[in-house]
């Protein structure tokens, strides 16, 4: 399975499982993520979630063949209704906590979804990225709200404006991180820290998880929104046609040529 799901002592673990395509994620996965999740909350069995990758990548983002097929597709499905808006709304509004192990890859949702973890964890050799200008596309996941709240605009119009990918070091400086391991201690140390919290009272950690978000949850809810909807049309786009031929033809996209 490309997201392999186990659950045992109270953690609910989330393994992106598709290295061959370092953990690119399609609607399928986005689907049984979503799904997932969604179980958990309801799962007195389940008091933390654990997403994790391989140490190779944890996801190199968005599967860019699905996003061609997704534009293409004439099936009516609304765009708030596809398996990685379902994931979004999942993730950002789980009320259960959840601990990332990322190592290798981080790139586009890879790094986007770390902003709506509670407790994320690095390897120090991981490379971060959100190449979305590099697309001919936009912020997405609430990053365009989130990430310069962390960082500042300075710092983050450098990943989301020219989508220049960085360090762990700078991820953990500007607060996307909580911290930075070596890449063998990585998972390890995210498990721990999960049993920490399937340890302390279930509705002290959803509580304060609650208060700590409650403030900006009306603002996310509908910047996630504009993201999403201006992110639909731009993957229609020409721009972004180029970049993904481009990429599956092993060549630099042009740009030079729309206005
Ligand atoms: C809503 C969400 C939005 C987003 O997430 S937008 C971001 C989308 N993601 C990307 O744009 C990243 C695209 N991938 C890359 O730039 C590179 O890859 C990496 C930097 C991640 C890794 O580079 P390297 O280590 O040289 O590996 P490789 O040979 O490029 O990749 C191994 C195989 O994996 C496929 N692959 C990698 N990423 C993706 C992807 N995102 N979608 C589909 N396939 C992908 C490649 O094509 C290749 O395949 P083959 O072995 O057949 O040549």
């Amino acid at each position: 399975m490309a997201i392999e799901v186990t659950k045992a002592n109270g953690i609910l673990t989330l393994e992106f499982n598709r290295i061959e395509r370092k953990n690119a994620i399609t609607s399928s996965m986005y689907q049984s993520l979503a799904d997932a999740i969604n179980a958990a909350q309801d799962d007195p069995e389940v008091r933390a979630i654990l997403l994790a990758g391989k140490p190779e990548a944890f996801t190199a983002g968005n599967d860019l063949e699905d996003f061609m097929k997704t534009t293409r597709a004439n099936d009516g499905v609304a765009f708030g209704d596809r398996p990685v808006f379902q994931f979004m709304r999942a993730l950002s509004g789980s009320a259960k906590p959840v601990v990332a192990a990322v190592s290798g890859l981080a790139i586009g949702i890879g790094t986007t979804l770390l902003m709506h973890c509670d407790l994320v964890y690095a390897a120090d050799g991981t490379k971060f990225s959100v190449p979305f200008t590099q697309l001919g596309l936009c912020p997405e996941f609430g990053s365009s709200l989130l990430m310069p709240l962390a960082g500042g605009h300075a710092r983050a119009a450098e990943k989301l404006m020219l989508g220049e990918p960085f360090t762990a070091q700078e991820a953990y400086d500007m607060g996307i991180v909580s911290k930075v391991l070596p890449a063998a201690d990585v998972l390890e140390h995210a498990r721990a820290q999960a049993a920490k919290l399937v340890a302390l009272p279930a509705a002290s950690i959803r509580t304060t998880k609650r208060l700590m978000t409650a403030s900006r949850k009306a603002q996310l809810e509908a910047i996630i929104a504009e993201e999403s909807k201006l992110f639909f049309e731009m993957l229609q786009g020409a721009e972004a046609n180029e970049a993904f031929t481009a990429f599956f033809e092993k060549r630099k996209p042009d740009f030079t040529k729309f206005a």
